[in-house]
């Protein structure tokens, strides 16, 4: 199967930030990617901006270094790196300063796609915004992308949200969850929106409860000032878990344009109930010979922050009233392994008596790694030893469905760019919907700092603490197995 790309319209895109470690690992070699694939048109231009003192030759080196040192051997070759950085330029900006905006403002053109990354720092997002328009380099079309994290409260979000409304419309303003742009994830909507199979049965009658799980085996080592302050559910639930949520549980959009999946996703956020704290079980990985704990990768003794998180989510609405929504996220758990699985009730009546092997059917949404879906369901086994029952996998995983070219599927970033070039905010969050999210997210930790709540240790290489196993356990369920 051959994959369909369909060139975007010429743009400039200009990276503040653009020697920074986003852009090196992820931004950079992704439009690499994107330019190898033929879908930036050969007048597209990417402008790097930083305060570094550099000409555009030394920043195209610095690129091409980038793309060699974060893209896997043999996707890169040495002659499609140096004709993509000939797209490259650069100039020296300090976003505080009123350096180098003319020479930007000369730089960008007319009659394209100008669209403008903030790879920088949120409490730079207003110095840019403002500088943007004072030196006319940005208008009333260009396009601003903003990265997480959106804020670290409400407060903070509402103010982001004010400061970049002062130069720029909604309409303009992209800000990115790359959970966004997984393959598997924008396949959960053509599964539930672009199939009779599932619809009928999505809903509190049919499910017993949803399980969103991303784990990672990933320490916090190195980024430890920035997620001791932040913490799992700063980092991970508050925006990648939810979009997963809101995806999972949202009704069917009337079309699939931004702000019909918005709105329904903004819905799903304000359905959600708060969560009481016997809901919630919080973690911190110990050390042992592979790895420090937590609290020596964040260089702090005292730390109560969570590296781990589980919880029992409730939606006050009528489609999933009765049906909880379980969360799980952590860092050095067994595997890296990102899935949805929803379980389905048993059927009313088993006509087969309690056989052994009769297990309730569940979808899984496989986000990584090997994306795919699997279904499990309830056969005969075979042979003639009379009518029992055994388990079976539907299985899809796309690199065997549709061939390993398909199933080599764009990075989330590449699509995600691709799709601010394009103007299309589906897949980037409403301003609003950042509020709703951290408004429910605000009273948990404000909970746990009043209680001084202290997470549980758990052992590297686990599935997470074992208060989390108790946790599904009193409901009389269990997660599923991180292998
Ligand atoms: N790294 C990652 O994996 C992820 C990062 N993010 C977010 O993306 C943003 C960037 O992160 P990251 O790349 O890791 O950060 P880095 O610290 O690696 O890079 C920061 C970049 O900003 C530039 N910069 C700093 N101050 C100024 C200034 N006053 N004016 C102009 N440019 C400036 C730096 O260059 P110079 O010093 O030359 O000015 C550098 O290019 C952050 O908000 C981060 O939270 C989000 C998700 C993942
Ligand atoms: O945003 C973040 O995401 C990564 C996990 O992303 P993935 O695409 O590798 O699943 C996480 O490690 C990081 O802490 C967080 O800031």
């Amino acid at each position: 199967m051959v994959s369909r790309v369909i060139p975007v319209d010429p743009f400039d895109l200009v990276i503040f930030g653009g020697t920074g470690d986003l852009a090196r690992r992820k931004i950079l070699p992704g439009l690499y990617h994107r330019f190898c694939a033929g879908q930036m048109p050969a007048t597209a231009r990417i402008i790097g901006a930083a305060r570094t003192e550099q000409d555009a030759a030394a920043y195209r080196g610095q690129v091409a270094e980038a793309i060699a040192e974060f893209l896997p051997e043999g996707s890169w070759d040495a002659e499609s790196v140096a004709q993509f950085c000939e797209r490259l330029d650069y100039v020296a900006i300090d976003a505080r300063g009123e350096g180098g905006w003319k020479e930007l403002a000369g730089l960008v053109r007319e009659g394209v796609v100008r669209a403008f990354y903030l790879s920088v720092a949120p409490s730079l997002f207003g110095d840019i915004a403002e500088r943007l328009h004072a030196h006319g380099v940005a208008d009333g079309e260009s396009r601003i992308v903003v990265e997480k994290p959106f804020g670290r409260d409400l407060a903070s979000a509402r103010a982001l949200n004010a400061v970049l409304a002062a130069h720029f419309d909604e309409s303009q303003i992209y800000r990115i969850d790359h959970y966004l742009g997984k393959e598997t994830v924008q396949n959960l909507m053509a599964v539930r929106f672009g199939n009779i199979l599932f619809e009928p049965l999505w809903n509190a009658q049919y499910i017993d409860h949803i399980q969103i799980t991303v784990s990672e085996t990933v320490a916090v080592g190195g980024r430890g000032a920035y997620y001791d302050k932040s913490g799992a559910m700063r980092d991970m639930v508050q925006n990648h878990l939810m979009q997963l949520l809101c995806l999972i549980a949202m009704e069917p959009p009337s079309k699939f344009e931004p702000d019909a999946v918005r709105d329904e996703k903004l819905k799903v956020i304000r359905a959600l109930e708060p969560v009481p704290p016997s809901a919630i079980v919080r973690g911190q990985y110990r050390g042992d010979a592979n790895g420090p704990s937590y609290r020596e990768d964040a260089e702090n003794p005292e730390s109560r922050t969570e590296s781990f998180i589980a919880m029992r989510v409730q939606i006050a609405n009528w489609r999933w009233s009765g049906t909880p929504i379980y969360l799980r996220t952590g860092k050095r758990l067994r595997a890296r392994e990102s899935e949805i699985a929803v379980v389905f009730k048993d059927p009313p009546h088993s006509i087969f008596g309690e056989q052994e092997g009769r297990r309730g059917n569940v979808l899984v949404i496989r986000l990584q790694p090997d994306e795919g879906m699997h279904l499990r369901v309830t056969i005969k086994e075979p042979g003639p030893g009379g009518m029992r029952l055994m388990e079976v996998p539907l299985d899809m995983s796309f690199a065997d469905a549709l061939g390993p070219d398909e199933a080599d599927v764009p990075d989330a970033y590449e699509r995600l760019i691709m799709d601010v070039i394009r103007g299309n905010q589906t897949l980037f969050m409403r301003g609003d919907e950042v509020e709703a999210a951290w408004a429910w997210t605000d009273p948990i930790i404000e909970g746990w700092e009043e209680r001084r709540d202290v997470p549980e240790l758990y052992d590297p290489g686990s599935s997470g603490p074992e208060g989390a196993l108790a946790l599904m356990h009193r409901d009389g369920r269990r997660w599923r197995e991180i292998k």
